[in-house]
């Protein structure tokens, strides 16, 4: 009964909302002091909920990996780890080497959303506006890095968990895993961005269907649908088998192979088409598209005379 997008829709904005969103988007994220929004002062609050951590390896690959570390709380959010993950994503965005990002959980669960001892005591309307204006920048940070980014799905990616995977540019689901936007169970709806992305990804159709019967996505569903990119092998044989994460960077090194620039570049043109008017997709393509010609690896690939068969 699900619908499976196979193009995507475009819509006309009028040319002063486009400009302004422009300018938020240069920034990277959608709320500043404009908004009444003040980072540092959420920040603060959210500190005050500590426990688990989010953290990063960058290896020489180009690939790192984010890991959202909260095993007691099957990887909930605290509010410090909201912060933490805002300062990595401050990492990756200046990471000049850098060429994708796997974001997975600890212990082979993804993520159980927010941690519900904060969302109890940020109970009061302004507080979670903060909270979701915070996380909604942050994950727009995420998905606009100029690094191709994976969603590991292992065990369960519950509410925020679910928004999350949706900050991705792609998503694996090992066999068993769930993707849950438990949100109307919680008497909520998503608020992180991840209604916006889910439409975006799976169509108005299916995430109405997704979200109204908060439907647990398994894998099979998932790439029926268009929320998952691949499923995880199961090998049986242990001493053989390889670990999600294992499997995770092999499948994403299809598409990092190369020079840094060049990827970055790649995922600059396709974020613009995603997110910008045609007209304003095509101006800054042929931006992205003068930082990479005659550059070294445009010269050596014309020096080398490759055939491309
Ligand atoms: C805009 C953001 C909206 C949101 O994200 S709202 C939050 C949505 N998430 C949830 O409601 C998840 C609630 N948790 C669950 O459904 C289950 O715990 C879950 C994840 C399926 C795992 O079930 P089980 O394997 O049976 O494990 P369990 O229930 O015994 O949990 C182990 C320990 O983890 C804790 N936990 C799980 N999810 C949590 C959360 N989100 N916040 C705070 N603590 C959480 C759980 O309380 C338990 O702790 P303890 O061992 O009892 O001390």
């Amino acid at each position: 009964t699900f619908l499976v997008k196979n193009k995507s829709s475009y819509h006309e904005i009028s040319p002063g909302r486009e400009k302004k969103r422009l300018q938020r988007q240069s920034s990277g994220s959608v709320y500043s002091s404009i908004h009444g929004f003040s980072q540092e002062e959420i920040k603060e609050k959210l500190l005050a909920f500590p426990g688990g951590s989010i953290d990063l390896l960058k290896q020489d690959s180009g690939i790192a990996v984010l890991t959202i570390n909260n095993p007691p709380r099957m990887n909930a959010f605290s509010g410090a780890m909201m912060v933490d993950l805002e300062e990595k994503v401050t990492q990756l965005e200046n990471w000049t080497d850098g060429k994708g990002v796997i974001v997975q959980g600890a212990a082979q669960t993804f993520c159980s959303g927010s941690d519900l001892n904060a969302v109890r005591a940020m109970s009061n309307s302004q507080d979670g506006m903060k909270m979701c204006m915070f996380m909604q920048n942050t994950l727009t940070r995420l998905l606009r890095l100029p690094l191709i980014s994976v969603a590991l799905v292992e065990g369960n990616a519950l509410g925020g968990g679910a928004e999350l995977t949706t900050a991705c540019d792609f998503r694996l689901m090992a066999s068993g895993s769930v993707i849950q936007f438990v949100h109307k169970h919680m008497g909520l709806v998503p608020g992180w961005g991840g209604a916006a992305r889910l439409v975006t990804l799976v169509g108005s159709r299916n995430a109405l269907k997704l979200l109204g019967g908060a439907v647990k996505v398994d894998s099979e569903l998932g790439v029926h649908i268009g929320l998952a990119d691949g499923v995880l092998k199961v090998d049986l044989d242990a001493a053989r088998a390889e670990t999600g994460l294992q499997q995770a960077e092999s499948w994403l090194s299809q598409y990092t192979k190369g020079p840094a620039p060049v990827i970055k570049a790649v995922k600059k043109v396709v974020l613009s088409g995603r997110e910008l008017s045609l007209s304003d997709a095509l101006r800054t393509e042929k931006d992205i598209f003068g930082s990479v010609w005659g550059g070294p690896a445009n010269l050596q690939a014309l020096a080398s005379k490759s055939k491309h068969k």
